[in-house]
């Protein structure tokens, strides 16, 4: 079984480059499919499990995909077929992001229906309204989820119930290739949008407002490939700065763009983490001693809940008691049980998790429950007495690029390996690997 050992006790240093956006270039490689003339050129495309699976969902329908370092060239000029099957769903809930293009394009698309998953039960009902606002008929069925409109979709007004950020992307896209206008309110604003929103109109769409919770969308008749390049995974760079700021070190996250995460700067900066905004990054210096605080995620611009495992291993080192609260998602604290076999101290309450610093964290064999927890394990075990173990690195693959090389480069005491199973493990399965 393939594990990431970390031994607790070093301070890390030096720099580390951020890569590109896994949430961000998902959703482009899925709008890419929406042209259906001339190439798209994606570059910094980081080299990310997730991305191989998405490629594969558009070669699945006839795309032709070439990837060459962190530039992915992709032709869907041919005729597409306008299904993606449940192999690549359960692999990764974004295949449904290829709904928009494809109904957009075709007036038919047939995807998986995407279950609920470690972080909660996770709908697509947004979406779905969304096409049918713009005139598709959807049927739910047989695991399925299809969407059909004779014609083109028409533009349209659509109220968003929650700040979904699936489902901005998703319409934003439809709505790009409709006939007429479409007003999206109660949008998300993510950072990720934006950028989607820019590629689809270097491809010739007419967008406004992405970033805002009002998207106007002027549709066009076609849309042509273009070159992009993926903004930077505000989530590896918050990810590196809890690396920097629980071990007392001084990292800078070289390409990180400190207008996408105002608010994980400022709850480290009350924490007593110093983060200075340089010419090609983020300098974090971690102090001797953290402060405890509060957080409670919410779309963007609030807290993300993508960095709430990491904070969690933070606040577990800062002196008192800090409270995290959850309103993203429903059941995103399925981490708290792996921490606690590192002798954490941690109280859920409701969607709140009390977390009491500083824990005097002991290494131990923990299961990555999502791919943040398994990041946060490792920050974890940065700081703990001994050996962690962590398992379950498929979580972590989805969205960290080499991952323990970035760490060690820093002066982690870390390495990925394939051990072997002991008899005693075989006989005692830890309870959470045999939850899982
Ligand atoms: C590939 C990608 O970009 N993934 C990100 C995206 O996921 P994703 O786009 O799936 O997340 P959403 O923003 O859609 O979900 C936010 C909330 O809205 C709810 N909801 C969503 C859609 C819907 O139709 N109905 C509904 O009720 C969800 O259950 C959740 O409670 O945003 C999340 C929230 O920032 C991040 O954690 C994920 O990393
Ligand atoms: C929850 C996440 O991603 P996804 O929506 O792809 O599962 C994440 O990136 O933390």
């Amino acid at each position: 079984m393939e594990k990431i050992i970390v031994r607790g006790g070093r301070q890390l240093n030096g720099t580390v480059k951020a890569e590109g956006a896994k949430n961000a270039v998902l959703p482009v490689i899925a709008a890419s499919i929406i042209a259906s003339e001339g190439k798209s050129v994606l570059h910094d495309v980081p080299a990310l499990a997730d991305v191989t699976t998405i490629n594969q969902v558009i070669k699945h329908m006839n795309a032709d995909v070439h990837v060459e370092g962190n530039t992915v060239t992709v032709d869907a000029s041919r005729q597409l077929e306008t299904e993606a099957p449940i192999e690549y769903v359960r692999k990764m809930r974004a295949s449904v992001l290829v709904l928009g293009p494809l109904l957009a394009r075709y007036g038919h698309a047939k995807v998986a229906m995407p279950g609920g998953c470690a972080i909660g039960s996770r709908p697509i009902d947004q979406h779905l309204k969304g096409f049918e606002a713009m005139g598709a008929e959807v049927t739910v069925g047989n695991g399925y989820v299809e969407a059909e409109v004779k014609g083109r979709l028409q533009g349209a007004k659509v109220y968003f119930d929650v700040p979904s950020v699936g489902a901005t992307e998703n319409v934003m896209m439809a709505a790009a290739l409709a006939e007429g206008k479409t007003v999206l309110e109660n949008c998300a604003k993510e950072p990720e949008i934006v950028d989607l929103a820019n590629y689809l109109n270097k491809m010739g769409a007419h967008i406004v407002g992405a970033g805002t919770e009002t998207i106007r969308i002027e549709g066009v008749e076609k849309l042509t490939g273009a070159e992009h390049t993926i903004i930077p995974d505000r989530i590896e760079v918050g990810t590196f700065m809890v690396a920097a700021a629980i071990t007392g070190g001084n990292v800078l996250v070289e390409g990180a763009m400190p207008e996408h995460i105002r608010s994980v700067i400022a709850k480290m900066e009350e924490m007593g983490v110093t983060i200075r905004e340089e010419e090609d990054g983020v300098r974090v210096i971690g102090p001797d001693r953290l402060k405890a605080t509060d957080i409670k995620t919410m779309p963007h611009p609030g807290f993300p809940t993508d960095m709430q495992s990491q904070m969690m291993a933070l606040m577990l080192s800062a002196q008192g008691n800090s409270v995290i609260t959850e309103t993203v998602f429903e059941n995103r604290f399925m981490h708290v049980e792996e921490f606690r076999r590192m002798n954490a101290n941690l109280k859920i309450e409701g969607r709140s998790v009390i977390v009491e610093g500083p824990s005097s964290l002991q290494g131990a064999e923990v299961a990555a429950t999502d791919l943040r927890a398994g990041a946060a394990l490792v920050l974890a075990g940065l700081v703990s007495e001994g050996y962690t173990r962590v398992t379950e690195l498929k979580h972590l693959d989805r969205g960290y690029v080499n991952f323990t090389e970035k760490l060690r480069a820093l002066g982690a005491d870390i390495e990925r390996v394939n051990e072997v199973e002991t008899y005693q493990e075989e006989l005692e399965p830890s309870e959470s690997l045999s939850t899982l």
